[in-house]
């Protein structure tokens, strides 16, 4: 199982880069389109996959953020989270590890339904919130626990001002995607 521990771990303190100009990161250019859009990742996933998309729960769990999570949220770190964990599939194959850190406070009104998405992609649920707001992309390469290393990006989204955190790992097996130039 592909978990990146570097995301979960104190221990590792991952550094979190945020991009003034997409140019700066050394991302080769297809990790560029892939990291830096702003638009839903489940929907290119889609596209990619001619529909061949799924969305498997690794777990969901209160708990506590890392440190570095934690600060992204500006949070107490003792403050107990909801934290999802899923990988995106296409084909089959898993793509994409996402790592969803939702404070209790952002669970209330429209927003509880975000304990209840199971199988549904969380992105299904953002991009129609019309008070849906996305913070910058902040950009990571990773360790993965078999090895490889893995680019990653983060960011805060908002729902009717309420903050949840989305950690997406570009796993090895999206490197084979050829994705058109859509
Ligand atoms: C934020 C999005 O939702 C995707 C789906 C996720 C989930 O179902 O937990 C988590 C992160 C994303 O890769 C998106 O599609 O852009």
């Amino acid at each position: 199982m592909i978990v990146p521990a570097a995301l979960s771990q104190n221990r590792f303190n991952t550094r979190w880069y945020t991009l003034k100009r997409p140019a700066t990161t050394d991302a080769p250019l297809i990790w560029r389109r892939w990291l830096l859009d702003r638009g839903s990742l489940t929907q290119h996933l889609v596209q990619a996959s001619q529909g061949q998309f799924s969305v498997e729960v690794v777990r969901q769990l209160w708990g506590r953020p890392s440190r570095s999570e934690a600060r992204a949220l500006n949070i107490d770190p003792r403050q107990r989270v909801l934290i999802r964990e899923v990988r995106l599939l296409g084909h089959g194959q898993p793509w994409v590890f996402a790592r969803t850190i939702i404070p209790a406070s952002t669970l209330t009104g429209k927003q509880r339904k975000l304990k209840g998405l199971g199988c549904r992609s969380l992105g299904s649920v953002l991009f129609r919130d019309p008070t849906m707001k996305r913070g910058p992309l902040q950009i990571s390469r990773l360790m993965l626990n078999c090895g490889d290393t893995a680019w990653a990006r983060r960011s805060l989204f908002y729902l009717a001002n309420k903050p949840l955190l989305v950690t997406e790992v570009f796993l090895p097996a999206l490197q084979q995607v050829h994705y058109g130039n859509k």
